[in-house]
């Protein structure tokens, strides 16, 4: 059972919040869950209580580290929630995409070591949060993970590009993006898109044990390090945040557009019958 107990102290209701962070004092470590069934897709509230829960946590002295997980078991995250997309209206958009940017900043900017446990399916935004931490460790087997945006007929934003360029670099990150690609877990591993790949029973440990190499260091020089390998991303965002918010609402608001996303909608509910 999480939280019910000292050393763990929780930001969210156990069982109630689309975000669950439990936090556990003595080791500084927070872990947040993605808790948004079926498949934790990101809406408005996902993103903003994500964003509020990062917030928090940097704010939280006592904590070092943070592990992005999942409660859903057999998904990460499905990315983006499509619903958002199809058929909103642009005011909606534009304030979906403002939480978006904001959760990516805190996750991308955050001080906390940062590790991603993924243990199931990872497109698009899925892999975007994975990718903005230090470290992934992904379950072995049938899931897969990659930026899939333009099997959608949508163009991954030029900030999930920045940070799969530097994740798996130029070349890699050139095929990836075009194609659309998605990733078996040892493909990710071959290309350097995730650290670690274990059995899904063991990713949890693995984190755990990859967390004990990286909280030895001191906390100060390995803050200014990270803040120094990230501030040029973060700040190409930063700068222009209302530009890009108000081009993702004309982009996503076009005929074209809402026709390649009603027809992948369709995809998905087509592929269960
Ligand atoms: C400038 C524009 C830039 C915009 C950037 C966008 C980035 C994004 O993140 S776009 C989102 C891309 N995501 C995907 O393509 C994922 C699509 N989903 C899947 O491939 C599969 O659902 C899965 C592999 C993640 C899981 O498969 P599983 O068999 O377990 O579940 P399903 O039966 O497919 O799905 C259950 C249920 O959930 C709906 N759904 C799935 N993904 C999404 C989503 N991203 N948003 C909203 N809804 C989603 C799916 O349609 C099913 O719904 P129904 O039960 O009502 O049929």
């Amino acid at each position: 059972q999480v939280c019910t107990q000292v050393p763990y102290r929780c930001y969210s209701t156990p069982g109630v919040g689309q975000v669950q962070v439990d936090m556990n004092s003595e080791t500084g470590v927070a872990t947040v869950r993605l808790n948004r069934p079926p498949v934790n897709s990101l809406n408005l509230d996902v993103l903003t209580e994500l964003g509020i829960a990062l917030e928090k946590l940097d704010a939280d002295r006592t904590c070092r580290a943070m592990v992005l997980a999942s409660a859903v078991p057999g998904i990460f995250s499905a990315g983006l929630d499509i619903l958002e997309m199809y058929q909103s209206t642009p005011e909606r958009c534009v304030a979906f995409w403002r939480a978006l940017q904001d959760a990516w900043l805190g996750l991308y900017g955050s001080r906390l070591v940062t590790m991603a446990a993924i243990e199931g399916h990872s497109p698009a935004g899925g892999c975007l949060l994975a990718m903005s931490c230090d470290y992934r460790v992904m379950a072995d087997g049938k899931f897969q993970i990659g930026l899939n945006e333009t099997r959608l007929g949508i163009v991954a934003p030029f900030w999930f590009e920045d940070v799969m360029l530097n994740t798996i670099g130029h070349r890699e990150t050139e095929k990836a993006l075009q194609l659309g690609a998605m990733y078996s877990a040892q493909q990710a591993l071959s290309i350097g898109l995730v650290d670690k790949v274990v059995p899904l029973a063991e990713v949890m440990p693995t984190v755990q044990g990859e967390l004990k190499n990286w909280l030895q260091i001191p906390d100060a020089a390995r803050v200014i390090t990270k803040t120094s390998m990230r501030k040029q991303v973060l700040d190409r965002l930063r700068s222009q945040k209302e530009k890009d918010a108000q081009f993702f609402a004309d982009f996503i608001g076009r005929d074209s557009v809402q026709r390649s996303l009603g027809a992948y909608i369709a995809s998905l509910q087509k592929r269960k019958s």
